[in-house]
């Protein structure tokens, strides 16, 4: 049974987020609306999480001792990581001390932090289907690897990194360099290593959202949530929709890879799982033990979002992953590097049938960094994408 208390009194349910940005301010917002007493911690001052819950902290959440001394500070009953750089060692040993239980477990958040920890268990592990890939430590080594077996075109991205940061192809040997160096000046944490995979050439990629919650019985079951669609710029999410069509033989490769990979890692919550797909074959790219960013499109398509589904898994309530509408979801990146930013053309954005916004609220913006989200449902998925690009062209950022 699940029993949840008041905030801001000695009963509460207190849940802290490690990373406040815009995927842990929806969280937040789900887990306020269960009355839960939230605390949001963040590597700046006042992040778009940290603008919606009871607490805010800011910390160096990759340096072991400040984590440390915050959870043993504040005591909360679950601790919920949004981003991959933390120090994931340190919760490891918290957990293990019996101090917190990390969402969904901190192996599975130590494994997922970085990208050699995931790809060896899905790959040698688990015997999941992956690009080939090698871990490089030089650049003498990453020309190695591709003249090995690797080949051209191939991909390189920093073991610790996400959204696209410091990740290149490399379609021939002049580039090898170029993507060394920007690999090297891209990771979100310093850290001389890099990943080169094989490219596939796959005929569409997929996030299949994967719930692992208990049922009436308190057992643990996987649901899945219809397949979301999704167009990658430099490694960097711009457009995702849902239900992306699949073959069923497709359909049920890619439901049985998320089910092994999120069964081995274990616990409760929603995971994004990314796959690449060509005819009926599925290929395992990586998994965030955590809503995904293509999974905002779930603000706009599913009767729970994907947010709403993981402050439900994590806290032992019963989810539904159904679908309400077809739907669309299109990014609005800053444009400018400024602090401050003005947002013209909000009411002609809003204009476009079926169309929502998120503006989160990033108090800096960047020329490629996402500051909102067009959302749009409609009776179908191309005319959902059209509405959801339209809108998002429409709004525009500008120094204020
Ligand atoms: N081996 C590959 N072959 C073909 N395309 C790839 C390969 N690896 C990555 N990509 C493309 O680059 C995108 C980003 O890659 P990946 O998910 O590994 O990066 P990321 O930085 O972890 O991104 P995010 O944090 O947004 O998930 C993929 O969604 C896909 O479009
Ligand atoms: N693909 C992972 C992802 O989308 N993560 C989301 O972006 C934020 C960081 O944004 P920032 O780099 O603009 O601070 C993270 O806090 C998370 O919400
Ligand atoms: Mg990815």
């Amino acid at each position: 049974m699940t029993t949840l208390g008041t905030p801001l009194s000695p009963s509460a349910t207190r849940v802290m987020l490690l990373g406040s940005g815009e995927l842990g301010k929806e969280v937040l917002i789900a887990l306020q609306r269960l009355g839960v007493e939230t605390l949001a911690v963040d590597r700046y001052e006042n992040a778009p999480g940290q603008q919606v819950a009871h607490h805010a902290r800011t910390i160096t959440m990759s340096d072991p001792a400040q984590l440390k001394a915050l959870i043993e500070a504040e005591r909360p009953q679950l601790v919920v990581p949004e981003i991959e750089a933390i120090a994931t060692p340190m919760l490891q040993e918290l957990e293990d001390a019996g101090v917190v239980r990390v969402i969904p477990t901190a192996r599975a958040a130590r494994l997922t932090m970085d990208r050699e920890g995931i790809r060896r268990l899905a790959a040698e592990t688990l015997g999941v289907p992956t690009s080939p890939y090698k871990f490089c430590d030089s650049l003498a080594e990453l020309q190695a690897a591709i003249d090995g077996g690797i080949g051209y075109p191939c991909i390189v991205k920093p073991v610790m990194s996400s959204s696209g940061k410091g990740q290149s192809k490399i379609d021939g040997p002049a580039d090898v360099q170029k993507a060394w160096d920007y690999a090297m000046a891209g990771g979100r944490v310093s850290h001389g290593r890099v990943i080169v995979e094989g490219f596939i050439d796959f005929d569409y990629e997929i996030t299949l959202l994967t719930v692992r919650a208990p049922d009436a019985a308190g057992v643990v079951q996987t649901q899945f949530c219809e397949p979301i669609g999704h167009v990658q710029v430099s490694g960097d999410y711009v457009e995702s929709w849902q239900p992306h069509p699949m073959a069923p033989a497709a359909l049920q490769l890619a439901q049985q890879i998320a089910r092994t990979v999120t069964a081995d890692l274990g616990g409760q919550g929603l995971f994004g799982v990314e796959l690449f797909v060509k005819g009926d074959q599925v290929w395992f790219s990586e998994v965030s033990p955590r809503p995904h960013d293509t999974g905002m499109v779930t603000m706009a398509t599913q009767w729970q979002n994907e947010f709403e589904l993981h402050a439900r898994a994590i806290l032992g309530l019963p989810v539904d992953t159904t679908l309400k509408s077809p739907g669309a979801s299109a990014v609005i990146y800053g444009g400018v590097d400024a602090t401050g930013i003005a947002f013209d053309g909000v009411a002609e954005a809003l204009a476009v049938p079926g169309v929502d916004l998120r503006l989160f609220g990033k108090p800096e913006s960047f020329v490629k960094r996402r500051m909102g989200v067009a959302l749009a449902h409609a009776a179908d998925i191309d005319t959902a994408r059209r509405n959801a690009k339209e809108a998002a062209s429409r709004v525009k950022p500008r120094k204020a």
